[in-house]
């Protein structure tokens, strides 16, 4: 028997004036799998993100972390369970890497000890320990994405909502970093535009097209030749576990 889901999504949809970001979106996520959001450029995947992790509402819908429902959940208990990279740019001006690290730690209450203790024992895990002290404005797009990566990793939430996490980063720690959280054994909703990581790394899929979910379940079985056609516009298939594409129709 399935375990209850450590997220359940029912029905939500978003509005924008007249757009409609999200139609209906419903899903549930089981804890401990390595869950990918795909689509094509303007399908919903950070619209839906934002609203996981707060910092937009749906206009409709419901949505329960491990039975409870988001909107009871006090902003800094849930903080502390859900942890999110995002896309939108912040000012880290003044700050140094590691005190850009404690920040991130601030939902858990945690004494200072174990703060320290935490935050370098993250930068150490994104290669950035050495850096501790430095200006966490001076970095470069990667070092940044890395930095953010310490942050939720020192976190340690339950479900790690990540948009586009390979983002800026070079191959060693597109692959360093994914390995990081998934070894963790906690929840992970990811989106990718890399398939070859998407396939690698999750468990399963959902497909977003138009702010309709329209497809979960394995990669492979999900992006079929004819869900590429039709979704992301290229002649593809996955072969022996790759996506192998002629190019775009
Ligand atoms: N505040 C807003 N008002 C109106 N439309 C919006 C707003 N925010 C986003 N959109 C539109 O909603 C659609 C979905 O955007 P979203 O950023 O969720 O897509 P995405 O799937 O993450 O795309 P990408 O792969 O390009 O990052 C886009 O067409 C975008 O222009």
């Amino acid at each position: 028997m399935a375990s209850e889901p450590i997220l359940a999504v029912s029905n939500v949809s978003l509005r924008k004036g007249q757009a409609l970001l999200l139609d209906d979106v419903s899903f549930v996520l089981q804890p401990g799998r390595f869950y990918g959001l795909l689509g094509p450029n303007g399908a919903g995947k950070s619209s839906l993100l934002k609203i996981l992790y707060r910092a937009d509402k749906a206009s409709s819908g419901s949505i329960k972390l491990s039975g409870q429902e988001l909107a009871t959940i006090p902003r800094r208990a849930y903080a502390s369970r859900v942890g999110a990279l995002v896309q939108e740019s912040v000012s880290l001006s003044g700050l140094s890497l590691l005190e850009v690290v404690r920040l991130g730690l601030l939902p858990r209450r945690l004494d200072p000890a174990e703060i320290d203790t935490r935050s370098r024992a993250a930068l150490d895990d994104v290669g950035l320990s050495h850096r501790a002290d430095d200006d966490a404005t001076h970095l470069s797009g990667g070092e940044q994405q890395r930095l953010f990566f310490a942050q939720i990793l020192a976190l340690a939430p339950d479900l790690y909502l990540l948009d586009e996490p390979h983002n800026h980063l070079d191959l060693h720690f597109q692959y360093r970093l994914l390995d990081l959280v998934r070894q963790r054994g906690a929840t992970i909703l990811a989106s990718f535009h890399d398939m070859g990581l998407a396939a690698r790394y999750c468990d399963e899929v959902l497909l977003v097209d138009h702010g309709r979910i329209v497809g979960q379940g394995p990669i492979a079985n999900v992006l079929s030749r004819e869900r590429l056609a039709e979704t992301y516009r290229v002649d593809g298939a996955f072969v022996d576990g790759r996506l192998e594409v002629r190019g775009a129709v």
